[in-house]
């Protein structure tokens, strides 16, 4: 760990991470865990350079008059990582890594109330943020929002090496990502040189969780299916404005188009992919495309969960996600 990640780190101090909606009044208002928000993880970076970070409160921290964590450290709790990568086809400024908050909540009141100790044990939980791209031509006044293709995965990459560094999401650990934030999961677990980036990880990854995601691009732009085929505009949109026009980019951007990828993933042990058919943005097919991909390509286990809602509920709701990542974790 360099100085340079020393202060970053310390530049944001924990915050007790309350129970907000408990059902049960007697939870509400518990401290569940410490918080830090908008931790910048890249030197001289911008505003969407920034990871969110939660750790469980230990059995010390029930005291309540229990101190609050150093700035500078990162307590260290037995159990696994989880770490979030948002949705927003890579231009939408609404959503961020504090989406991850309901799930988080979910999360450590499991581990509070014990039933996400043991095999199941939570380490800690990160939610990143990354460069986006321009939406309107408005957004190019601002440095945070003029990503292209490969930034993004370049932040995503440069936030997880960064909170490595600091200790956390070493050993075995789970990456999650929604929507195209599940484009950027996969991405993570290629080899860096196909984006022309060096980022060294001291480990990928050994589950991955894709939520709602998207996996062919171009394939769904050409022929989208039926009852999504008037949202084509609007990928083909997204598309351009997070890669460019040259579609072989974005085939080879795309995990279930891009050549041979799962040899780079030599930690990987396991796929979960989550889709809701009630999902209105994105058709179940990439879901099924995506699995046939690695059932070719792959001696990965990968597993099927279904999620109910739109595309968003996933993640807004924050209850079947966390049970889907509490089952992950319990199966390392
Ligand atoms: N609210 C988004 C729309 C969006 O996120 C989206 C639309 C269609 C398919 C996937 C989407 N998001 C994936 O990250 C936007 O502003 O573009």
């Amino acid at each position: 760990m360099s100085s340079q990640d020393r202060s970053a780190w310390a530049s944001i101090p924990w915050t007790p991470f309350a129970d907000g909606a408990s059902d049960s009044a007697a939870d509400a208002g518990k401290t569940l865990g410490w918080h830090k928000a908008r931790v910048p993880y890249a030197p001289g970076g911008v505003s969407l350079q920034t990871l969110d970070v939660w750790i469980p409160a230990s059995a010390d921290d029930d005291d309540p008059t229990g101190a609050v964590p150093d700035a500078g450290s990162l307590p260290s709790r037995p159990g696994h990582w989880i770490v979030f990568i948002h949705g927003g086809a890579w231009r939408d400024s609404k959503i961020s890594a504090s989406s991850f908050t309901p799930t988080a909540t979910h999360l450590l009141r499991a581990v509070a109330a014990g039933s996400g100790s043991g095999t199941g044990a939570i380490a800690g939980l990160a939610s990143l943020n990354y460069r986006l791209s321009p939406r309107s031509i408005y957004d190019l006044l601002d440095s945070a929002r003029t990503a292209k293709h490969p930034d993004h995965i370049n932040d995503v990459l440069s936030g997880l090496a960064f909170l490595q560094r600091l200790g956390g999401a070493t050993g075995t650990y789970v990456l999650a990502g929604h929507s195209c934030g599940a484009t950027l999961s996969f991405q993570a677990v290629m080899d860096p040189a196909r984006w022309g980036l060096a980022t060294v990880l001291a480990a990928k990854p050994a589950v991955l969780v894709g939520l709602n995601g998207l996996y062919d691009l171009a394939g769904f732009i050409a022929s989208p299916p039926a009852k999504y085929a008037h949202l084509r505009e609007a990928y083909a949109e997204f598309t351009r404005g997070a890669f460019g026009d040259d579609e072989s980019v974005w085939k080879a951007a795309c995990p279930a188009t891009a050549e041979s990828w799962p040899d780079e993933w030599k930690e990987g042990k396991r796929v979960v992919l989550v889709e809701s058919r009630e999902d209105s943005l994105v058709p179940y097919d990439q879901l099924e495309e995506m699995r046939a991909y690695l059932r070719t390509n792959s001696s990965l286990l990968v597993q099927e969960r279904e999620a109910t809602g739109d595309h968003d509920d996933v993640w807004e709701k924050g209850d079947r996600l966390a049970e889907i990542l509490q089952e992950v974790i319990s199966g390392l």
